[in-house]
């Protein structure tokens, strides 16, 4: 089997790990790195996965999945080009970096497969996005795919749209939280217990979420089905227009996109 690393296991790395564990993937096949020895400590004990040192990841693991903050990655690729000396599969899963940038630093000729993954992939639902670098062969694309499809769904997009589907699937689930968080507060407003109304809007968001992927209706025919005429939705959507949410969520998913541009654009003398 193919041994996986995990470089840096914070809120991704772990989502990774635990939807790979979860997918059913042997626990000796999987290895991370973590500079925080408590919390190295947590996730071994959580889930059984062995802690090294990333030049202990580096003999072992045929792909490196590197899980880092886009402001960490510098160190991270130093000491990967140290220790690199044969062909390896380095996966980024870092927002915003593009794969030239790991190209120039590693050694020539190393394959390069640029992910954009959400926090979904925790409970086996991720969406995720992959671009294949220079040196990346098709049976590297493959080998990426089919990991990320045991922890959620997956498409392929050519690279220069990765950071339009970070800020859409990548940070999507936290305007999906920050909904969430809204409408119950909303219920507290309006009287309703707090777990009373994070239930309501919970399975009420589960519903939705179900219908849109799982019913052959589009989302506009959907909305419309729950809007009667005279009725109570319409008066809150008139609210919602009145005040631009709708503009509002394109005008933040564009400054997400440029934030990711941005943090690429931060490494371009590296
Ligand atoms: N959190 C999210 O929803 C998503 C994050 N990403 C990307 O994943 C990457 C990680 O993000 P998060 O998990 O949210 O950040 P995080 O800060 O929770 O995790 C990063 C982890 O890397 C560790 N680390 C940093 N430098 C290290 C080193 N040299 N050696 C070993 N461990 C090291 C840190 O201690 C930390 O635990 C970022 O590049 C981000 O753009 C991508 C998609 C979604
Ligand atoms: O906020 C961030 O930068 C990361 C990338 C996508 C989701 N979280």
């Amino acid at each position: 089997m193919t041994t996986i690393a995990v470089l840096g296991a914070g809120k991704i790395g772990e989502a990774l790990l635990s939807g790979l564990c979860s997918a059913g993937r042997a626990r000796e096949d999987l290895l991370f790195t973590e500079r925080h020895p408590e919390r190295a400590a947590e996730l071994t004990e959580r889930y059984g996965v062995g802690h090294v040192g990333l030049a202990e990841a580096v003999r072992r693991a045929e792909v490196l999945i590197v899980a880092v903050k886009p402001q960490d990655i510098d160190a991270v690729l130093a000491e990967l080009a140290e220790h690199i000396t044969e062909r390896k599969l380095v996966v980024s899963l870092c927002a915003g970096l593009p794969t030239a940038l790991f190209e120039r630093t590693l050694p020539r000729g190393t394959a390069v497969v640029r992910v954009m993954p959400n926090t979904p992939m925790l409970v086996g639902e991720a969406m995720a996005a992959v671009s294949g670098g220079a040196h990346a062969a098709e049976s590297d694309l493959a080998l990426v795919e089919e990991l990320l499809a045991s922890v959620g769904k997956v498409v392929r997009v050519p690279e220069g749209q990765q950071d339009a589907v970070t800020a859409l699937s990548g940070s999507g689930p936290a305007y999906f939280f920050y909904l969430v968080e809204a409408m119950i507060d909303a219920g507290i407003l309006l009287g309703i217990p707090r777990a009373t109304a994070a239930e309501l809007i919970v399975q009420s968001a589960v519903g939705a979420a179900a219908m849109l992927r799982d019913g052959d209706g589009h989302p506009v025919m959907l909305r419309e089905a729950v809007t009667s005429p005279a009725g109570t939705t319409i008066a809150g959507i008139r609210e919602l227009e009145k005040h631009g949410v709708r503009a509002a969520l394109i005008d933040a998913i564009e400054a997400a996109r440029n934030r990711s541009v941005e943090l690429g654009a931060a490494h371009e003398g590296d």
